[in-house]
């Protein structure tokens, strides 16, 4: 994997930034032959777009889809697809140059590395990015139409009770603060026998693609950090002879053991971090080093996690249809 794209045989670059003119992506590998359209993709973009409600960042993006290269006559042509969205809503006076850093987003670390920054709404950092994550997975998704990749939000703010949600979201809204959410992704229909048993492993590519997700500071594969409070008899998952495949009495390793897939739901759980930019103030510093507390203006989502659940099934569709090519490539 290079440092600028994702994946192995199908990867995945995006470029832009959250209020230039547009952002897009290149997503290269894509088998010829395959149907596609706008629509297609528009469906995914749809559930991560902002500005469809008051839990989620009002801006509003109506983030239309455009293919640019690599389809003919409604089918890929096995060359790079182009696709690129316009930013049509970025409301850059919110984002002084001179503002101070906003602790926990990219602008320090940005400042540290480049030494120079686009200022305006996070630039390159903000998560307007993974609009295109998700279009490149809603390609990933056609190449192995078998695969029924869905994520659901489990927890607000530690709260397992949906009904407590809202009320939780409002009171946050009000105070101007935000909170983290944990997103569980499942793919259903991997065969046994997709990854790779060393180094390249299923289970790591699955963790590195969804902390590559802005605000994921945790991943879960199964039983994940909690395996290591069980036994071994408790963590096993019992197999018995099936009609066509073996039947596996439970699924503690999350449909993955040795780095391979066993034919059982892929599990994955994410940790999202509350928003960082937040309305009440926080402690921080300039660009010069001065002191100043930082109350962050603009449009944000209160809880990263809504909008992340889809994005998280974008990097599962990515990684699944990459280790599928790379499993037909070798073993046929
Ligand atoms: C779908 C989505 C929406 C996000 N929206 C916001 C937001 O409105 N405001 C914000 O400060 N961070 C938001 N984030 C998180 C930041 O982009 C992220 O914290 C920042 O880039 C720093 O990266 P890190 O948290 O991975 O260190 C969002 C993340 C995702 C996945
Ligand atoms: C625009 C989107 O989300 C943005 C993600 C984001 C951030 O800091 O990550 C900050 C906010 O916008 P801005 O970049 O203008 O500060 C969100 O609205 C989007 O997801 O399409």
């Amino acid at each position: 994997m290079s440092i600028n794209s994702f994946g192995h045989l199908l990867r995945l670059s995006t470029w832009g930034e959250s209020h230039g003119p547009a952002i897009g992506c290149m997503i290269d590998g894509c088998p010829p032959g395959i149907e596609i359209d706008e629509a297609a993709i528009q469906q995914y973009l749809d559930l991560r777009r902002p500005g469809t409600g008051k839990n989620v960042s009002p801006r509003q993006e109506p983030d239309q889809i455009k293919i640019l290269s690599g389809v003919y006559e409604g089918k890929t042509t096995g060359t790079a697809i182009g696709m690129m969205i316009e930013n049509v809503d970025a409301r850059s006076k919110d984002y002084p140059a001179d503002a101070p850093y906003r602790p926990g987003h990219a602008d320090y670390g940005y400042d540290e590395k480049y030494g120079f920054r686009d200022p305006r709404g996070g630039g390159r950092a903000s998560a307007r990015e993974t609009a295109m994550r998700v279009a490149g997975g809603a390609v990933a998704r056609l190449i192995i139409p078998e695969v029924e990749i869905e994520a659901r939000v489990l927890a607000i703010g530690g709260e397992q009770d949906e009904t407590k949600w809202e009320s939780l979201l409002d009171s946050l809204r009000t105070e101007g603060d935000s909170v983290g959410a944990l997103v569980e992704c499942v793919a259903r229909g991997v065969p046994a026998g997709w990854g790779a048993p060393v180094y390249a492993k299923l289970d790591a590519m699955l963790a590195s693609a969804m902390m590559s997700i802005p605000a994921v500071k945790g991943v879960e594969i199964g039983e994940g950090m909690a395996a290591a409070a069980l036994k071994g008899s408790e963590n096993a998952d019992p197999m018995r002879a099936g009609a066509d495949a073996p039947h596996f009495e439970a699924n503690h390793a999350g449909g993955i053991s040795g780095g391979i897939s066993t034919g059982q739901d892929i599990v994955v759980r994410v940790a999202f971090k509350p928003t960082s930019s937040i309305r009440k103030p926080v402690h921080s510093i300039r660009k010069d080093g001065s002191e100043a507390d930082v109350v962050t203006k603009g449009r944000h989502d209160p809880c990263v996690g809504i909008r992340g659940a889809p994005v998280t099934e974008a990097m599962m569709a990515l990684v699944l249809a990459d280790q599928y090519l790379l499993h037909r490539a070798q073993c046929g």
